[in-house]
């Protein structure tokens, strides 16, 4: 006999403040600030690696901005999406159930996710060498022709968030001991990546049914503003999962597994997911700043000695960035989510 069902959102769940670091004083140039900020952040990054900031700069009239322009992108006909359906330089829309996170070793995924997305990343010259080339995920973004406004919101919001990611490069150095000016010839032309998702509402939520499964971010950094409906969970240090409670106006700020890898796990790429909203769609707009596709990463010197050796080959972020779609997007072909197959 099947046991009666149970919503996995109503499963027990504490909800926990994130750590709150206020921008405001190094943003202003204060003597002392960088200083004080990288030692949070430091602190931060070691153990939880999920935080918020406050006083960030992102104006309010933005992030709302932003958040109509996700919302007028869902709203189109699936017509109008499909046509610019995602490619394998991986720019344009991801339908739903089109992502299972096959790579996670958080938690076994069976299921595809219900998310769908937008994707869209730095955009480089037409007579860039690589797109020239055509070497994969150099290809121009793909916009939706009946929504021209999106465009230009997507790209204010995207350049908004990518200068202050390269305003905290100074923060990422110091709080790992390196020369403030350490991370600038990585990030000569920064691989910003931008999911712009909903989240359909879904009535009854099964034990592993996810709107995104678990999973940490791929690059270096990553900013959320909180989404309007309630969805994401985070897993602590200490393996247990939390609903994170970020006050009015913060954004959310976290560390990918490049920069993990790249610190020898010193800072934590820290582990999170989504369940699908219940009385309403649920709308995000996750934005990852990231190193240059060539830009190299191997061992920080201040994350190693002889007892800690590293611990990853070095690699570029191209590389690491192919290795984690082909393993999380389904239009590449390598993964399918057998059980999930007969019931699409
Ligand atoms: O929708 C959210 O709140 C989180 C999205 C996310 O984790 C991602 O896009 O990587
Ligand atoms: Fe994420």
């Amino acid at each position: 006999m099947n046991s009666p069902a149970i919503d996995a959102r109503d499963a027990e769940m504490p909800r926990r403040a994130l750590p709150v670091i206020d921008l405001g004083p190094y943003l202003r140039g204060d003597p002392g600030a960088l200083e004080q900020l990288s030692a949070e952040w430091r602190e931060v990054c070691e153990k939880l690696g999920f935080l918020c900031v406050i006083n960030h700069g992102i104006s309010d009239a933005l992030i709302a901005e932003m958040e109509a322009a996700t919302r007028a992108f869902h709203a189109l006909d699936d017509e109008e999406k499909l046509k610019i359906k995602v490619t394998d330089h991986q720019r344009g829309y991801v339908p739903s159930r089109a992502t299972i996170l096959k790579h996670s070793s958080y938690e076994t995924h069976t299921k595809l996710d219900s998310v769908e997305c937008m994707v869209v990343a730095t955009d480089y010259a037409e007579d860039h060498p690589e797109v020239l080339a055509g070497k994969q995920f150099y290809s121009r973004n793909r916009w939706p022709e009946k929504l021209p406004s999106f465009q230009t919101t997507v790209e204010k919001y995207m350049s908004t968030v990518q200068s202050l990611g390269l305003k905290l490069l100074p923060v990422w150095a110091k709080s790992l001991e390196l020369p403030e000016n350490f991370f600038l010839p990585y990030f000569e032309e920064p691989y910003s990546y931008f999911r712009i998702a909903k989240y359909p509402k879904t009535a009854f939520v099964e034990h592993q049914e996810f709107g995104l499964g678990a999973h940490a971010d791929t690059g270096f950094m990553t900013f959320l503003p909180p989404a309007l409906e309630q969805g994401l969970q985070v897993l602590d240090e200490h393996s247990q999962w939390f609903w994170p409670v970020v006050p009015e106006g913060a954004i959310i700020v976290n560390t990918g597994l490049f920069l993990s890898r790249w610190t020898n796990n010193r800072f934590r790429a820290t582990p999170h997911r989504v369940l699908p909203p219940k009385n309403n769609d649920r709308y995000s707009f996750a934005c990852f700043i990231n190193t240059s596709l060539d830009a190299v990463a191997s061992c920080l010197p201040t994350c190693q000695s002889t007892d800690n050796p590293p611990l990853y080959p070095e690699q570029s972020y191209w590389s690491y960035f192919q290795w984690y779609m082909k393993n999380t997007y389904t239009h590449y072909g390598s993964i399918t989510a057998p059980e999930d197959e007969a019931a699409a």
